[in-house]
C-alpha cells in the first residue's frame, strides 16, 4: 500500500465488527495530514470510540488497510506496535489517571517508561504542568482534583512525550462550557506546534470554536466528510469555508 503523499495516517475500506455482530464501522476511508485539526463527530453509538481505538492501535480492524507513519499497521509484527503507539498521545474519555500517583508522577509516566532519567524529566514535566495551569497542583492525587483539572493532567500526560498525533475521546464531556473552551485552546496551541489533533465529540457547538478544523462525521458506522478535505492535503485557508 502506498501512502497518500505527506499523510501520516491512511484508512482504506476499514470495517470493524465485535464478535459475530454486524459491523459497527463500515468502509471507513480517510487520510490524516500532519498539522491538521480534526473533529470526529456523530451521535452516541455512531462508532467514534471504536474508530479512535483503531486509530491509536488498541483494536485491529475486521477488514481493510491502515497505514500509519508509512508503516502497514495491520501486518506489522506485534513487537513493533509499541514504537508506533508511542507516536500517538491518547486522552481517554474517563481520564485513566493512576490514582496512587501525584499529578507530577502521572505526567512523568510516559517519560519514565521511555527510560528518561529523573534529572532530565523534572523540567519538562514542570513546564508541562505550568502550560496546562497545574503547576500548583503537582503533588495532588487525582481524587483531590476537579474534573477539569483531571482532564488537564490527562492531556499533559498524553502530550509530554511530544506525540505526532493527539487523539482525544470526548475530552470536554465532563467539564463545564468555560473549561471546554479552555481545553480546546490547549489543543489548538498544541496543534500550532505541529501536532495533528483528532478530537471526538458529540457536541456540535464545539466544532465552530476551532475555525480551521476539519470535520469527520460518523453516522451509524459510516463516515462522511462535510469539509471535503479528508482525502486531499488540506489547504488551511480553504478549511472551514
Ligand atoms: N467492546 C464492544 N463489544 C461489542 N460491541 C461494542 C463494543 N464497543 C462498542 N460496541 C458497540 O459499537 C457501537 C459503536 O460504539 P462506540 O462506543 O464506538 O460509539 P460512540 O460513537 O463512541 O458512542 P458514545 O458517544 O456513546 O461513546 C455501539 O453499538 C456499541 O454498542
Amino acid at each position: 500500500m502506498s501512502d497518500a503523499e505527506g499523510s501520516i495516517v491512511q484508512f482504506t475500506n476499514v470495517g470493524l465488527r465485535y464478535g459475530s455482530d454486524r459491523e459497527v464501522l463500515s468502509d471507513i476511508s480517510f487520510t490524516l495530514y500532519p498539522g491538521s485539526f480534526y473533529f470526529l463527530t456523530g451521535a452516541s453509538g455512531a462508532g467514534k470510540t471504536s474508530l479512535l481505538r483503531l486509530l491509536y492501535l488498541a483494536q485491529r480492524p475486521s477488514r481493510g488497510m491502515i497505514s500509519m507513519f508509512g508503516e502497514d499497521a495491520i501486518t506489522l509484527p506485534r513487537e513493533e506496535l509499541p514504537a508506533l503507539r508511542r507516536r500517538i498521545g491518547v486522552v481517554f474519555q474517563d481520564f485513566r489517571l493512576v490514582e496512587h500517583l501525584s499529578t507530577f508522577d502521572n505526567v512523568a509516566l510516559p517519560l519514565r517508561l521511555a527510560g528518561m532519567s529523573e534529572g532530565k524529566l523534572a523540567k519538562p514535566v514542570d513546564d508541562m504542568l505550568n502550560w496546562v495551569g497545574l503547576g500548583h497542583r503537582a503533588d495532588a492525587k487525582p481524587a483531590t482534583l476537579s474534573g477539569g483539572e483531571q482532564q488537564r493532567v490527562a492531556i499533559a500526560r498524553a502530550v509530554i512525550a511530544r506525540p505526532r498525533i493527539l487523539v482525544a475521546d470526548e475530552p470536554t464531556g465532563n467539564v463545564d462550557p468555560e473549561m471546554a473552551v479552555k481545553l480546546l485552546r490547549l489543543f489548538e496551541a498544541l496543534n500550532r506546534l505541529g501536532t495533528t489533533v483528532v478530537v471526538a465529540t458529540h457536541d456540535v457547538h464545539l466544532l465552530r470554536k476551532v475555525p480551521d478544523s476539519l470535520i469527520m462525521r460518523l453516522d451509524k458506522g459510516t463516515l462522511s466528510d462535510p469539509t471535503g478535505a479528508l482525502r486531499y492535503p488540506p489547504r488551511r485557508e480553504a478549511v472551514g469555508a
